[in-house]
């Protein structure tokens, strides 16, 4: 895991992680499941923390604010707060708790567990360079269709228009502030409410390792990932 010292602490990262994980099945908040003997949510904020930023704070499951804030106590400074029903929630609870002098606000799902601390600073770094809102993007590799509700093909996408969404999500705080304050739930992204402010999302590269964990297999395949990337 590689830090880049020169990122500074103007930028404060937000990390939503009071899901339940309905989609992995059965074992708890999604965040506090284990991946290689840590919760998710450890593995995240270390890489959160190891990226240099000035400011963490977590939305935790509110019946686990306080094991959040002990589990956390040995992997970084973090605020500990508690999240809401929707993730959208989580995320203004966790960002009514950032102090004023951080303009720089990143969103970040803990479920993003083995997000490298360089892609982190990526997006702090082109929201500086003067982008107000900046998201994480990779190819979409398979081929896409529009299907009916009957299960009847309407007709194929053309994917190279599209791009499957990452986190960190990273914003000039006015805007993001801005988005959550006229937003009605309708997106699970931060990125989906500012666009509907009619401001522009800039793109950068995203990263195979910043998979959201969300189904059983994908806590094979970063089970592997993390192999891999301790192996080397
Ligand atoms: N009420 C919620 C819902 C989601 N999240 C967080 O938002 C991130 C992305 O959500 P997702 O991966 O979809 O997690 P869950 O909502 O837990 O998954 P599921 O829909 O399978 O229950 C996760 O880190 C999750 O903990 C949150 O803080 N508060
Ligand atoms: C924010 C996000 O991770 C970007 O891909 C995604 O929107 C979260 O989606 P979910 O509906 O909570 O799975």
């Amino acid at each position: 895991m590689t830090a880049r010292p020169d990122l500074r602490g103007d930028v404060a990262v937000l990390v939503p992680a009071a899901g339940l994980g309905v989609r992995l099945g059965p074992g708890g908040p999604k965040a506090l499941r284990l991946l290689s003997g840590e919760p998710l949510l450890v593995h995240a904020v270390r890489r959160v923390a190891a990226a240099g930023v000035g400011c963490v704070v977590v939305a935790a499951p509110p019946s686990e604010v306080e094991a959040v804030r002990e589990l956390l106590s040995g992997v970084a400074t973090a605020t500990v707060v508690a999240g809401g029903a929707t993730r959208q929630h989580s995320v203004s609870a966790a960002l009514a708790a950032v102090p004023a002098n951080f303009e720089i606000i990143l969103v970040h799902d803990a479920a993003r567990a083995l997000t490298p601390p360089s892609l982190i600073v990526e997006v702090a770094e082109a929201v500086r360079g003067g982008h107000d809102a900046v998201i994480p993007v990779l190819p979409v590799v398979d081929t896409i269709k529009e299907v009916s509700a009957s299960g009847a093909v309407v007709g194929t996408v053309d994917r190279s228009v599209l791009r499957a969404v990452q986190t960190p999500q990273g914003f000039r705080r006015r805007v993001l502030a801005a988005a959550h304050a006229a937003a009605v739930d309708e997106h699970t992204d931060d990125a989906g409410m500012v666009e509907k402010l009619g401001i522009t999302v800039h793109c950068v590269p995203g990263d195979e390792a910043a998979m959201k964990i969300t189904r059983p297999v994908d806590l094979v395949i970063a089970e592997a990932l993390l192999a891999r990337t301790l192996a080397s």
